[in-house]
């Protein structure tokens, strides 16, 4: 008799993180999804590709470029890092898996947040792991480093994390596919057959849930353009001097909980926002950044509250309780004259879900 196939949906929000000075500590998730539905096979069942026992199909933003090999696609090869370090060589069953993505890459929208939260998932499930939510986090940060988009995307709402200080050992295994340099030539599997064990250690990453005022609503101007995080980091200095830092503090100590209070102060909200630690040195990655994020002002436009560099760039955030469409022309007029590229302008909601599977069916 061979076990029932069951089919599942693995649903991860995006996140738009920093939100100012909170760089690489707030997240906040926003309703554009990714999506897997996942047919988990009998193990002797054939599938239309005899040569694999995963399918991949994908749909969506990336789908003109996004590899559909499980050894180079994000999603898989977190699944396969995940099973390795249980010592499980491999899926344990063939699978179908259909991926929908809303969410767009390399815009600072979380794209491979997202993915590796959903590969992390992916391989608890098909190992039959079933892992706790902080211990699924644990398997998150030994791949996406900075906690900030997949602490959000993982727990739902605006988060602030922080990451225990790890032994180097533990965080340079070559095994480990990080997020930003994925075309490294091993695959996590080919790495953990050698080295026999991976350990995952416990408790990396702390973060705490604090509230949004329900009336914020976040426009994000979207050039279409990538910046790749990769080289939106590799532009910010090692250093920093002590007012900078001191500039940052104290506004990101204000901003969460000046997000919080209904009605929401638009001129603290919006002096809270300013950063010094990571918008400045990008402003060589994104045309007019500067005179972007002068464009709009409280005193000028009633709801506007506060802009900023969502993640890495190059989309552009900004915080209202209304006048949307005026808020993200003024916005997209200033981005287009400095630079010529199209804009896709998406007011989105804050979700308070993060990451969800839903059981769809069973079938024998
Ligand atoms: N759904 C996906 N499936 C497979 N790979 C993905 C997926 N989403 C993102 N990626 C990978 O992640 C890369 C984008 O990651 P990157 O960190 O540069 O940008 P981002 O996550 O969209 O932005 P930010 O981290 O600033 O929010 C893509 O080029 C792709 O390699
Ligand atoms: N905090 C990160 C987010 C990008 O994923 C950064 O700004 O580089």
């Amino acid at each position: 008799m061979s076990s029932p196939s069951k089919i599942l949906q693995i649903r991860v929000p995006c996140s738009s993180s920093n939100i100012g000075p909170g760089f690489d500590v707030l997240g906040v998730t926003l309703s554009l999804y990714l999506t897997l539905t996942v047919k988990i096979l009998p193990k002797h069942s054939n599938l239309p590709n005899f040569n694999e026992h995963i399918v991949l199909a994908y749909s969506g933003e990336g789908s003109s470029h996004v590899p559909l090999s499980i050894n180079q696609n994000l999603i898989t090869k977190t699944a396969l890092f995940v099973l390795a370090s249980h010592n499980i060589n491999g899926f344990p069953s063939p699978m179908i898996i259909n991926i929908n993505n809303e969410i767009p890459f390399g815009r600072g929208l979380g794209s491979s947040g997202a993915a590796v939260v959903a590969g992390v998932i992916l391989g608890d499930i098909a190992g039959d792991l079933k892992l706790t939510k902080d211990r699924l986090l644990d398997h998150c940060l030994m791949i996406e480093r900075h906690p900030d988009n997949v602490t959000a995307a993982l727990m739902g709402g605006f988060v602030a994390s922080y990451l225990r200080e790890l032994d180097s050992k533990d965080i340079e295994a070559p095994a480990i596919p990080h997020s930003e340099t994925l075309e490294d030539g091993i695959t996590a599997n080919e790495q953990a057959v050698k080295q026999k064990e991976l350990t995952v250690p416990n408790g990396i990453g702390h973060y705490i849930r604090l509230k949004w005022a329900k009336e914020i609503k976040a426009i994000t101007i979207i050039p279409q353009f990538e910046v790749a995080t990769a080289t939106a980091r590799s532009v910010l200095p090692n250093t920093y001097e002590r007012q900078d830092v001191v500039f940052n503090l104290q506004r990101l100590a204000v901003l969460t909980t000046a997000l919080s209070q209904s009605p929401p102060d638009a001129d603290l909200i919006f002096q809270a926002m300013q950063d010094k630690i990571h918008q400045p040195y990008r402003m060589e990655l994104i045309p007019g950044l500067s005179e972007i994020l002068s464009s709009v002002n409280p005193k000028t436009v009633p709801g506007f509250l506060g802009i900023c560099l969502s993640g890495a760039g190059p989309t552009i955030l900004a915080l209202a309780v209304n006048n949307f469409d005026l808020i993200a022309d003024r916005i997209t007029e200033v981005l287009k004259r400095k630079k010529d590229t199209q804009v896709i302008v998406k007011t989105l909601d804050i979700v308070d879900e993060g990451a969800q599977v839903i059981e769809l069916t069973e079938s024998s």
